[in-house]
């Protein structure tokens, strides 16, 4: 039986790989939270809080985002951010997730890295009674300093156990990455995987110092790179992931339309394109809710739904044995829907 092909990118098996968990905190969880906490927050209703998401640009988004987290004070904060988003990727399909954390958004008010992580961790551990395999991803704000990011991962080693590597986030212009080399230095030492944030507003010389400089594993959104020719050969030659977030990309003005959205164009350049939710409490949806929008927008066919979903696997940190039932599980979909 042939099935839609919204039906389709619905019920499909996939992974997320780019989600900021403070990005997942809705207004409603803002408001329990703050009050549960005794934490005053400068909106009066949920309603009021919503209209306020309305963004030109990352910073414009940024400072609501920071503002929003500060309600986390108590490790059972943290779990339940975490788990209310990890039953809706349930929902969605999303069958392995790697989380990204902010931990210097804490920890500067006095939370400490522990309380984060154990919250985190604890529902990531009990999202397996889900079916979704989830885990963590320690990322510095790169509008901090160095030293602060050392700090942090001094903080955080302790628990190494409990996340799988590093990120790069925050407000990307006038931050390059060479300012975290030598913090990225020391993870790759230490045998964590590498990731970081480049080419979002910022132009295809970030991307190049994420590659070459950071030597990560995956670049977060890097749709810019469509503007270098060179760049776009080197991502497809090396197959390095571009964990690309088409309704974030929408919210926060880096496409006019999502009709305009360019995630064809890297699809059929031969790059390990995916697709994901980014901050979706922010930005008006989560997993599904961006390919059906994308779809839709941009006239991607099933072709490229098995393509993005089958990046998602090889772009995971997910062990080889992972990656092959996830691909199984996507090509079971396929066959049954037709
Ligand atoms: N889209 C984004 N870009 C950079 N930093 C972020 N932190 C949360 N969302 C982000
Ligand atoms: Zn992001």
């Amino acid at each position: 039986m042939s099935t839609s092909l919204p039906a389709l990118l619905a019920a499909m098996p996939k992974a997320e790989l780019h989600i900021h968990i403070e990005g997942s905190l809705e207004p409603e969880l803002i408001f329990q939270l703050a009050q549960r906490n005794g934490v005053a927050i400068p909106y009066a209703s949920v309603e009021e809080l919503r209209k306020a998401y309305a963004f030109t640009n990352l910073q414009s988004f940024l400072d609501i985002y920071y503002a929003g987290a500060s309600v986390l004070l108590k490790e059972q904060d943290f779990y339940d951010m975490a788990w209310a988003y990890l039953r809706k990727a349930a929902a969605d399909n999303v069958i392995r997730t790697e989380i990204f954390f902010d931990p210097q958004t804490h920890t500067a008010r006095g939370v400490s890295m522990e309380t984060v992580v154990n919250g985190l961790h604890r529902a990531c551990v009990d999202a397996k009674t889900m079916g979704v395999d989830a885990e963590l991803i320690l990322c510095f704000l790169r509008h901090l300093s160095e030293e602060d990011a050392f700090l942090t991962l001094e903080q955080a080693l302790p628990l190494r156990d409990k996340f799988i590597g590093v990120g790069l986030d925050s407000s990307e212009l006038g931050h390059p990455p060479e300012k975290f080399a030598r913090v990225f230095a020391k993870c790759r030492a230490l045998g964590l995987h590498l990731v970081a944030h480049a080419g979002e507003e910022g132009p295809p010389a970030y991307v190049w110092a994420a590659l070459d400089v950071l030597k990560v594993e995956r670049i977060d959104h890097g749709v810019q790179s469509v503007k270098d020719p060179a760049l776009m050969q080197r991502l497809a030659q090396d197959r390095i992931p571009l964990t690309v977030c088409p309704l974030s990309n929408l919210k926060l003005c880096v496409f006019p339309k999502l009709a305009d959205h360019n995630i064809r164009q890297l699809l059929d350049a031969g790059l390990v394109a995916t697709v994901n939710s980014d901050d979706p409490a922010y930005f008006g949806g989560y997993m599904n809710d961006n390919f059906l929008q994308t779809f839709a927008a941009t006239g991607l066919a099933k072709e490229h739904a098995y393509r993005l979903a089958a990046n998602s696997f090889e772009g995971s940190f997910a062990e080889a044995g992972a990656k092959r039932r996830y691909l199984e599980r996507l090509d079971q979909a396929f066959a049954a829907q037709g």
